[in-house]
């Protein structure tokens, strides 16, 4: 039975940890205690992650996967017991593992931000400095990763046709993507739980974005609040939003015109994910989580065997249609822009609906993998659409793989308005916070401009298809230099065996 919560004004570290078990369980997040009980079987990520911190202070393993507001959207007021005097409550005293204490020397002895000279130098770095179960959610790609490798190793078979003698003294990077001026054709695309790689999560990729005049495109899944984010961004900075349409339409309208209110500029609607992908890395960092039982179903109806997002993606509508386009376009007057699109017939259909743009990408090789990569399918669409005089009927985004600003050059003299990156601000920002979005962000502005005098080009209106050559790009078995960590980054459980 659970006793009346004992009448004084604040709980004690000993008040809560009485309430730890399935039938009473309290935690407390934030310097608060909640009363959890019911809650349990409902929790996305399974009772057991809960009940490792029942009557504990669940605060750190809590923060970087639920945004601030969760307790207070989703948790009943009763709920909610009130404040606890924290220096009553016993401290973890965590031992620290051996892993643990390798990754805190390796952070110490890390190279300093200025050694980092193009945006794979982040992930080299990130790679030994994070922790475990963040670049396992990070780096991992879908099954074998073959096409998150993919999108990288695609651009190297796109070769220029560089012009010669083209007077390029003055060169002008800057672009516009659904009327915002930006000052490189690239923005921070959508990549869920910020604060797996940094304390404040996306607002410091809001930050980033704002010292560099490019667009930040919120997701659904941050972990930061929508507002937080809003909120932190200056004066007229862009932001769009990501949008994973959830089964209760009136959650979706609801989200959606509160982002329209916030002053974002485009509605991004995910719709290569109607389940998230099966990404083995994620998966087994979480395993040895004792407290999650991210493998075993536990009789309830969420499937865990994704690791967090997974389990916090439990409400995306995998019924979503073309039919539901016209509802979008009645709610907003945002521009509605369908986000992982992977073959000309649908980018053909996007523009019969009504869609005012379309992201051409396999969500970095997160979702089906063999999915070919966005450039590739930007340089088959292209030319369907010039064919039909339709190429400026909606604007085309291309996002995965992208490293150089060379991509970048690549995918826009195919035609795309411009790029989405994800995983290199995430390293960036992982190793070494904003100086490190800011350093990445400055590479790509600066690698821009030397390219685009390289190729004969000084603005991004002269970056035409007779620039490049994609003979090579239909072939999917070319050797890739080996530069890409993206392939070391698979790590099968046969090593694991040392099996010859
Ligand atoms: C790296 C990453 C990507 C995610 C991402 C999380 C991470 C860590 N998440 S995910 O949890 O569902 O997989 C999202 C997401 O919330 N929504 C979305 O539309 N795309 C998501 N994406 C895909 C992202 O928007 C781009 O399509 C992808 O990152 C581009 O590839 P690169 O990382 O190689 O630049």
């Amino acid at each position: 039975s659970k006793e009346e919560r004992p009448d004084v004004g604040t709980l004690t570290g000993e008040d809560v940890a009485k309430h730890n078990s399935r039938e009473s369980c309290w935690v407390i997040v934030h310097g608060k205690a909640y009363d959890v009980t019911d809650f349990l079987p409902e929790h996305p990520g399974g009772p057991k992650i809960i009940l490792k911190y029942a009557g504990k202070d669940a605060t750190e393993e809590y923060e970087p996967i639920h945004p601030p507001d969760t307790l207070d959207k989703y948790l009943p007021k009763e709920k909610h017991l009130g404040p606890v005097n924290m220096e009553t409550v016993e401290k973890e005293v965590k031992e620290e593992s051996p892993e643990e204490k390798e990754r805190q020397e390796r952070i110490k002895n890390m190279p300093p931000l200025e050694a980092c000279y193009n945006l794979m130098d982040f992930e080299s770095v990130a790679r030994s400095v994070m922790k475990k179960t963040a670049w396992a959610y990070y780096s991992s790609g879908a099954d074998d990763e073959i096409t998150m490798r993919e999108n990288h190793s695609a651009f190297h078979k796109i070769w220029f046709r560089p012009k010669i003698l083209v007077d390029v003294e003055n060169v002008d990077i800057s672009t516009t993507m659904l009327g915002t001026k930006c000052d490189i054709p690239f923005y921070v695309t959508a990549t869920a739980l910020g604060k797996l790689g940094h304390p404040e999560g996306e607002v410091v990729l809001t930050r980033g974005a704002k010292k560099h005049n490019v667009i930040q495109m919120i997701p659904t899944l941050a972990s930061c609040s929508f507002d937080e984010i809003c909120d932190a961004k200056e004066g007229d900075q862009c932001q769009w939003l990501q949008l994973y349409v959830n089964k209760d339409r009136n959650i979706t309208k609801k989200i959606v015109q509160h982002a329209e209110s916030r002053g974002c500029k485009g509605l991004f609607i995910t719709v290569d994910a109607p389940q998230l992908g099966r990404r083995e890395k994620d998966m087994r960092s979480k395993f040895d989580d004792t407290g999650s039982n991210v493998q075993n179903t536990s009789g309830d109806n969420v499937d865990r065997s994704q690791g967090a997002a997974r389990a916090i993606s439990s409400f995306i509508d995998p019924s979503l249609n073309w039919k539901d386009i016209p509802w979008f376009l009645s709610i907003t007057k945002m521009p509605i822009i369908l986000k992982g699109v992977q073959r000309v017939e649908d980018v053909l259909k996007a523009i019969e609906v009504g869609a005012h743009g379309v992201v051409l990408s396999n969500h970095g090789g997160r979702q089906l993998d063999t999915a070919p990569s966005g450039i590739e399918v930007l340089a088959e669409v292209m030319p369907v659409l010039r064919e039909r005089g339709l190429q400026d009927k909606i604007e085309i985004f291309v996002d995965g793989g992208v490293r150089r600003a060379t991509d970048i050059i690549k995918a826009l003299c195919l035609g795309a308005k411009g790029v989405g990156i994800g995983r290199p601000f995430l390293f960036a920002m992982s190793s070494y916070g904003l100086p490190g979005v800011d350093r990445a962000m400055q590479l790509l502005k600066d690698e821009m401009v030397m390219n685009m005098r390289l190729i004969g080009a000084s603005k991004v209106e002269e970056l035409t298809p007779d620039l490049v050559d994609t003979r090579g790009l239909a072939t999917h078995t070319v050797p890739v230099p080996k530069d890409t960590l993206g392939l070391r980054s698979y790590d099968p459980l046969i090593t694991a065996h040392q099996m010859i």
